[in-house]
């Protein structure tokens, strides 16, 4: 490995990696973690070569979007770092390269219908494919791939730009079974054979954070497609979309006075996947309007997988009879991952990448990271990445240092009194504020933000924070943390805020 040269070079490969964990972390905040997640986290710095920084990307079509629309910014923030860096040439992962294409790539994919189609019907499963290529005809699907070949690109239809792109990562294949997510990959394998049967529909999938909720649901996806192509059915359309982004369609559609075309093209499709419901907590017509697609597609016999982080009747907040609407197929739920599930997901995920890790640093990891999987995959990916940009093999200690931000994160527990405190003093008001009866806004707020970080970056039950915070109510607490997330969704000035406060607790 190369580092880089000049006076501002970093002088060792961890230093080199924190400049990398840095610029990956000022471009999140810059784009925000939607669209961060979407298009920038599976960035992977190759390796410094003189003026050149050379980043790797899982496949053409992001390889080209990446280039097209961050380059400029990701070339600004490494000189900010490393001003001998000049130039960034990003380029697709050696193993999913594919030939270079026949037809260039074609228009924005934002709008969920076309992109670098050889890409992907070269790339196979390393590629994204939209939701509207799901549904091309069945001459053009390729029954021998697991996830079909995509037709040539249409023209824009104008469906709207309303479905996401399903990850072809998130397959079965690819989804490692253990006891606390057996139930939940049996339905989502159930509803896969069999979509829209009775009992099955819709499925309602729960769990914590990064527990494999979206995988599940995208591998049904996939399965259902691929059965409807392998028996010779119609092409099967599956839109997927986050609660969020359904919210957004609707008002845009809304103020465009577009409702009916938007409430058509929903209602077209065969497979609707909606992630992360508990968004729609207290957006009633949001809701409401949510309802009426729902039972116009289940009526029409047309399969639903929605995913939450509570269950149907944990959702307060949700109308009560969308909450029995969606309880009333199969709910199942993912639970925190076990210390065999971690190995488990380790080895599945070293031997993909093929990069050998030996045994202890998979029980160190395991041992070490137990919040979910997203965590630990981002942690093997880091150490594999860093083996390979330095050709050196994985180690316990090179583990040990590389991992040193993450591990101290995970050892590092924050406390209420620290959250506390760093709010009242971030806002300055007095500490005792924190649990006085005062409720002027002034320090109302801090309070709100103080509780709703106390929830995020502690283990405490909400009666626990609502104790000390002045004994206060659980409910208090409650309209607290939904409060501070609705103002968040609303006010970016205010988000940035508490996402500081955050990351200042977090360190
Ligand atoms: N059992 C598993 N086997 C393999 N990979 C897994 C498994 N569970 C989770 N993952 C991986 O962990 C990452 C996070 O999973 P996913 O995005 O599905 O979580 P989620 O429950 O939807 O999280 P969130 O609540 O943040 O939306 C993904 O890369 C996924 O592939």
């Amino acid at each position: 490995m190369e580092n880089a040269v000049g006076p501002s070079s970093p002088s060792s490969p961890t230093q080199l990696a924190e400049v990398w964990a840095r610029i990956r972390g000022r471009l999140k905040e810059e784009v925000g973690e939607v669209e961060y997640r979407t298009w920038l986290r599976q960035m992977t710095l190759a390796s410094v070569q003189g003026e050149e920084a050379i980043i790797l990307l899982p496949t053409r079509f992001l390889r080209d979007w990446v280039r097209g629309h961050y380059g400029d910014r990701l070339r600004a923030l490494w000189q900010a770092e490393l001003p001998s860096i000049r130039r960034l040439d990003f380029r697709v992962m050696p193993e999913n390269r594919a030939p270079e294409p026949r037809t260039p790539a074609v228009t924005d994919p934002r709008n969920g219908l076309a992109h670098d189609m050889e890409a992907t019907e070269n790339a196979g499963k390393s590629a994204r494919i939209t939701a509207r290529q799901l549904a091309e005809p069945v001459e053009a699907a390729g029954l021998a791939e697991p996830l079909g070949r995509p037709a040539e690109p249409r023209a824009a239809e104008g469906r709207g730009d309303w479905s996401a792109p399903l990850d072809p990562r998130f397959t079965f294949d690819s989804f490692v079974v253990g006891k606390p997510n057996e139930f939940a990959h049996a339905c989502a394998r159930r509803v896969a054979e069999r979509p829209a049967s009775p009992g099955f529909n819709p499925l309602f999938l729960y769990g914590g954070v990064g527990l494999g909720k979206t995988h599940l649901m995208h591998a049904s996806a996939w399965a259902i497609r691929e059965h409807a192509v392998a028996d010779g059915r119609p092409p099967l359309t599956v839109a997927y979309m986050s609660a969020e982004k359904f919210m957004y369609r609707f008002i845009a559609a809304l103020r465009s006075q577009s409702t009916m075309e938007f409430k058509e093209s929903l209602r077209s499709v065969d497979v609707l996947l909606i992630d992360d419901l508990q968004f729609l907590i207290g957006k009633d017509n949001t809701q409401e309007e949510f309802f009426h697609t729902f039972n116009a597609l289940i009526d029409a016999g047309k399969q639903i997988i929605v995913s939450a982080d509570k269950s149907p009747s944990d959702l307060s907040g949700i109308e009560d009879r969308l909450r029995t609407r969606l309880g009333c197929g199969m709910v199942a739920d993912l639970h925190a991952t076990t210390y065999e599930l971690r190995i488990s997901i380790l080895q599945a995920k070293a031997q993909t990448q093929g990069v050998p890790v030996p045994v202890k640093v998979m029980e160190f990891l395991a041992h070490k990271i137990t919040s979910n999987v997203r965590e630990l995959e981002g942690a093997l990916n880091r150490l594999i990445a860093h083996a390979n940009l330095f050709g050196r093999p994985v180690t316990l200690e090179g583990a040990q240092e590389v991992l040193h931000d993450i591990l101290r994160a995970h050892d590092r527990r924050v406390t209420i009194e620290e959250i506390q405190k760093r709010v009242a003093e971030h806002y300055n008001i007095r500490l005792t504020d924190m649990s006085s009866p005062r409720r002027a806004r002034a320090v109302a707020r801090p309070r709100q933000v103080a509780m709703y970080l106390a929830k995020q970056l502690t283990s405490r039950s909400l009666p626990e924070i609502g104790r000390r915070f002045g004994g206060r109510d659980h409910t208090t607490v409650m309209h607290a943390v939904s409060r501070v997330a609705e103002l968040m969704q609303a006010d970016s000035a205010f988000a940035e805020d508490v996402e500081l406060l955050r990351r200042m607790l977090e360190t």
